[in-house]
């Protein structure tokens, strides 16, 4: 028998908006302790929103949501700052400050957050920078010297400042060419192994979704249409589901080519399984 799952994060009856355009409406979503979950969608289907709610930069107008069994709309301050200690957020290009370095960017959690000496601070920043797969020169460097492959490393590196438990990331492999997303895939696929973490990724990225995602959830309609595997996925009867994985750019991408949830030969890009 299946050990019963760990849900983490708990999304329930989630409404955001802006003024009066309703971005989600009655929307749940549960997250898995140790899982890599995927969120797609069309563009504007509130999939960066949703990040951003259950990080708390977005205060949604109904709904509740837990993480770590705290609901986080009626907890106060410090609570939710407790619990904030225990994720990193990976914005899209990194959200690198460009005024520091990029040893001192990774400090920025630590010094917001903790009361670690310099020195310690410093050690630890060059470790998760090398984590990464950045080289001991990239620590002096500045955001606007660094490739945009890089600064998404670099991104990730003060994403696991405070060694978290969940990473979220926002479209960590737009922009990069099919080497650089496919190596950042592998990247995050070892960290998730190796640190045991949980990562909620937003991407539109069909490659990264087949290589290392082992659960999607489908964003339409306000709220989230489907969850399951990518053979599950396949099966939607939803003309955006359909298009979306059966359509010219997942073939290329090696998924199903029919409807009968058959998956293709797996993904062509170069570099995988590192
Ligand atoms: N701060 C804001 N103020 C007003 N509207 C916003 C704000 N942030 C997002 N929106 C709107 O919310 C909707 C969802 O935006 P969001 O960025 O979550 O979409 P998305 O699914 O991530 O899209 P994409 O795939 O194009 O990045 C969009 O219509 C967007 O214009």
């Amino acid at each position: 028998m299946r050990e019963p799952r760990d849900a983490i994060i708990q999304v329930r009856g989630l409404r955001t908006q802006f003024g009066t355009h309703v971005v989600h409406e009655g929307l749940d979503l549960d997250v898995y302790r140790g899982e890599v979950l995927g969120i797609v969608g069309g563009s504007g289907t509130g999939k960066s929103v949703l990040l951003r709610a259950i990080v708390g930069l977005v205060h949604p107008s109904a709904g509740s949501i837990e993480v770590f069994g705290t609901d986080l709309l009626n907890a106060s301050a410090e609570t939710r700052q407790g619990i904030g200690r225990r994720w990193g957020v990976m914005f899209q290009d990194g959200a690198l400050f460009s005024s520091l370095t990029v040893r001192e960017n990774v400090e920025v959690p630590m010094r917001e957050q903790t009361d670690l000496p310099a020195k310690t601070r410093r050690a630890l920043a060059e470790l998760k920078i090398s984590m990464v797969g950045l080289p001991p020169l990239a620590c002096d460097k500045y955001p606007s010297e660094l490739s945009g492959g890089m600064r998404k490393r670099a991104g990730l590196a003060r994403a696991l400042a405070l060694d978290p438990e969940i990473v979220f990331l926002d479209e960590p492999t737009a922009g990069l060419d099919p080497i650089s997303a496919s190596a950042f895939d592998a990247l995050i696929k070892k960290l998730q192994t190796t640190m045991g973490l949980t990562v909620f990724m937003v991407t539109h990225d069909l490659d990264s979704l087949h290589a290392i995602c082992d659960r999607i959830a489908a964003l339409a309609e306000k709220r989230v249409l489907a969850t399951g595997t990518m053979k599950d996925m396949l099966k939607v009867e939803h003309p955006w589901m359909q298009e979306y994985f059966h359509g010219p750019r997942a073939r290329a991408a090696g998924l199903g080519t029919d409807r009968s949830g058959t998956e293709g030969p797996g993904t062509d890009r170069p570099g995988l399984g590192g």
